[in-house]
Order: structure tokens, then sequence, then C-alpha cells
């Protein structure tokens, strides 16, 4: 099944004067009140300006962070929405509450092509419910804002694989068109999914252990080689038999591991794990640091209990000869903690390696991608710049994303 587009909505009766709601992922991250990496509010923008520019009266529905279904000023969707309205030619008002007397009175008096950001929709404890009948409340609401002639356009690729009501349960009340940001990215990912081009290579690294595994499981057999750096690495080395030290380590997945390093000797694929690491004394800027190899973590000049932050030079040199001569490269999650230069190297280096190679690469998740930019690189140093990470995953995981499925219905 297919869904209906955007310029469908502005084809169709157009959007002049009419309500339309936005998702939009404008979950960036903060120092403060400062947005350190606007990326997710610059791949939101040409939707909203589109709608605008034909019209509309735009508001915009997003989250920002994991608050706990309360107003916390901390998680205001408020510096967001000002660096919208920095890059906007529209005008940007924001509502102090979701679908509150502030978001009502806001939203009635919108002019048309005007564009107003309700507050951070998990500041409502329904948004994120597993109740269904409370998200299908909060939808209603939300959709009452929009009085009787209202559309919804879905263009939070970093939230569909939430089924959330701003995401999920809007869809069945209102005429639904999925937005260009959307179909963008379902259309790369679809074309890795369905005929990569190969040598096809994957990258993995980052934190989110678990949260990773299940899409090594079902990339076993589809990539043919898996890169496994970053915080990942360690479950993957204990299961071969090292002593990791305390670095990063998901101790009940150790067996999953195993089980994955059989399958992949058994199918064709390499699954490829650090040769050295970059071992710290602690975790900070100022820590001691050494290069050891993989298997001789414990072997650190201060201590047995040294933290692996980063993949070593050797290490580095490898997965990069392997992304060198792909034809086809996903790459999440950084290799170490690139946030602190002393452990930036590993991430630098493959990044260097994407950048330059013929292969058309993809890199997903939030951190990756401010990691490519606090790095240096540019967008066009890479095929794509996803804005989901686990949006992205899960899609290649091949699970069925609720915000994608329900503008299908
Ligand atoms: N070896 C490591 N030990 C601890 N943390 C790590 C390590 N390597 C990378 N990280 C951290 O992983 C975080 C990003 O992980 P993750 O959220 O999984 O990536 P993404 O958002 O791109 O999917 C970064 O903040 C980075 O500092
Ligand atoms: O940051 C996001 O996801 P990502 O870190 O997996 O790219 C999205 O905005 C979704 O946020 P959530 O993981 O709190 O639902």
């Amino acid at each position: 099944m297919t869904s209906h587009t955007l310029d469908e909505l502005l084809a169709d009766n157009g959007v002049r004067g009419r309500y339309v709601l936005v998702r939009s992922d404008l979950n960036v991250p903060l120092d403060g009140a400062t947005v350190t990496d606007d990326g997710r509010v610059r791949a939101s923008l040409p939707v909203i300006s589109k709608l605008a520019d034909a019209g509309a009266k735009v508001i915009v529905m997003a989250h920002l962070g994991r608050p706990k279904g309360q107003f916390d000023p901390k998680y205001s969707i408020a510096p967001a929405a000002k660096r919208l309205n920095e890059l906007a030619d529209f005008d940007v008002t924001v509502a102090s509450d979701v679908v509150g007397p502030s978001a009502r009175e806001a939203a009635a008096g919108l002019a048309d092509g005007s564009v107003l950001v309700l507050e951070n929709v998990r500041f409502d404890a329904r948004e994120t419910s597993k109740i269904d009948a409370e998200r299908v409340e909060l939808a209603k609401e939300l959709a009452a804002l929009t009085g009787p002639d209202g559309a919804y356009v879905n263009d939070a690729f970093g939230a569909v694989h939430r089924k959330h009501a701003s995401v999920y349960d809007i869809a069945a009340l209102l005429p639904s068109y999925q937005g260009d940001l959307v179909a963008t990215e379902v259309q790369v990912l679809k074309t890795l999914t369905e005929a990569p081009k190969r040598p096809y290579v994957v990258v993995l690294g980052g934190s989110k252990v678990s949260d990773k595994l299940a899409v090594i499981d079902n990339l076993i057999g589809k990539a043919d080689q898996l890169l496994i750096g970053g915080g990942m690495a360690f479950t993957f080395l204990k299961a071969q038999g090292h002593n990791v030290g305390g670095s990063l380590l998901e101790e009940d997945q150790i067996a999953v591991c195993q089980e994955y390093l059989q399958r992949a000797e058994k199918l064709v694929c390499d699954i490829i794990l650090p040769v050295d690491v970059v071992v710290a004394d602690k975790f900070g800027a100022d820590a001691a640091h050494e290069v050891l190899d993989a298997d001789k973590i414990e072997e650190a000049s201060f201590g047995s209990n040294g933290l692996g932050l980063d993949i070593g030079p050797k290490s580095a040199e490898k997965f990069a000869s392997y992304i060198t001569g792909a034809n086809t490269v996903f790459w999440n999650g950084p290799m170490g903690v690139f946030e602190i230069p002393a452990f930036a190297e590993g991430t630098r280096t493959v990044a260097q390696a994407l950048a330059g190679s013929e292969a058309f690469s993809v890199v997903g998740g939030g951190d990756s991608a401010a990691a490519v930019r606090a790095l240096g690189f540019s967008e066009d140093d890479f095929g794509h710049i996803s804005t989901g990470g686990g949006a992205s995953l899960e899609y290649l995981e091949g699970k069925t994303l609720p915000g994608v499925a329900a503008l299908e219905g």
C-alpha cells in the first residue's frame, strides 16, 4: 500500500486557509537553551516551508528528549522552535502547552502562511501511553485544533518507529499525508534492504548495545561484512573470551553475541572486531590512555580495569580498508567517545574513509550525524545522512514502522 504524498495534498484542494498539523522531529541536542546541532531543524524546514508558502495555517507537533509526561522546562521545545524561526522566512509562534488554552488560542488566531509550534508533545502523558484509548483521546484533542477541514502530515522520520499519539493515532482521524523527509528516508533505506550493490558493509558502534544487537541478527546473511566498533565491540570481544576490563559490557548479551559469531561463520558474512583499543583509566577528557591489543586490555599500565573508549589505529585502518573496498555502506554509531578529542580518532578515520569512497553511503543516527558534523564533515561527503537512528535500524531489521504504516491504512 502507498501513502498520500505532500504534493497530493498541495494539489488536491490546495491548503490556503486550511489547518495542517505537521509532526516533525525537532529532537535536537541542547547545551542549556542552545541548540548544539540543528540538523533535524534544517531537515524539517522544507515541508513546513512548503505548507506555509502555500498559505496553510501550520501547527507543528514535536517532542524533545524523554520528559516523564509532565511539563519540565529542561525539555521545552522553545529552543528548537527559536532555531526554526531563525532559519525560516515565515512567522513562528510557540504555545506554552500541548492542547491546553495556550495552544487553542494560538491555533484559533493563526494567520494563513504562519506556523505555530506546540509545546513538547511528551509533556502530555497520553502521547506515549501504552493504553490505546488514552493516546486516541490526545489525538482527538490535537485534531480538534484544526477545525473541520484539517489535514495531517507526518514528516518526523526519527520518530516513525514510535506508536505515539502524534505519530500513529492521529493518522486515523484526519486526511493523512507522508512528508517529503519521511518519503526520502524510506526510499533510501529501501535501496539498502532490496538491492544493495556489493560488497555491502555495515559499520555499527555507539553505546545503545542491546538496541542494536537485534539489527545484527537481521543483517547476518545480508551484509558482506559487519564492522563492530564503539561500545558495541566489548560484548563481542568478551564473547570471544577476552577480558575487557571496565569497558561497556552487557553481560546478558554475551551468549547472543556468541551465537551471532557462530552463525556469521556459517553464512558468508564476516563480523570484524577491533584488533586494538584505546584504553583509558577513567571516563573524562583528562584520562590517561594507551593503545593496547584487543586481547590485552587488562595489561594497561594503570591497572586491569581500564575502559576501552575508542578503537585503536590498526582497527581504524582495517575498518577503513573494508569501507574503501565497498560499494554500499551503512554506518550507525560512533567508533568511540568522539565528544572527547583523545577518543575521536577511530570515528574520524571511518568518516574519512567513507567521505573518500565511491560507495553509496548512509549515515544513520542522531549521535552519528552529530559526530560527522562535529568532526568537520558535510552532508555532501556522504550519500545520505539519516535523521533517524532507531527508526533506520528498525527499518533495516525488517520491522513495521507504526508511523509509516498508519499513513498507508
Ligand atoms: N567505547 C565506548 N564506550 C562508551 N561509550 C561510547 C563508546 N563508543 C561510543 N560511545 C558513545 O556512544 C554514544 C552514541 O551512541 P548511540 O546513541 O548508540 O549512537 P546513535 O545516536 O548514532 O545511534 C556517543 O555519545 C559516544 O560517546
Ligand atoms: O532521537 C531520536 O532517535 P535516535 O537517537 O534513535 O535517532 C528520535 O527523536 C526519537 O526519540 P526517542 O528515541 O526518544 O523516541
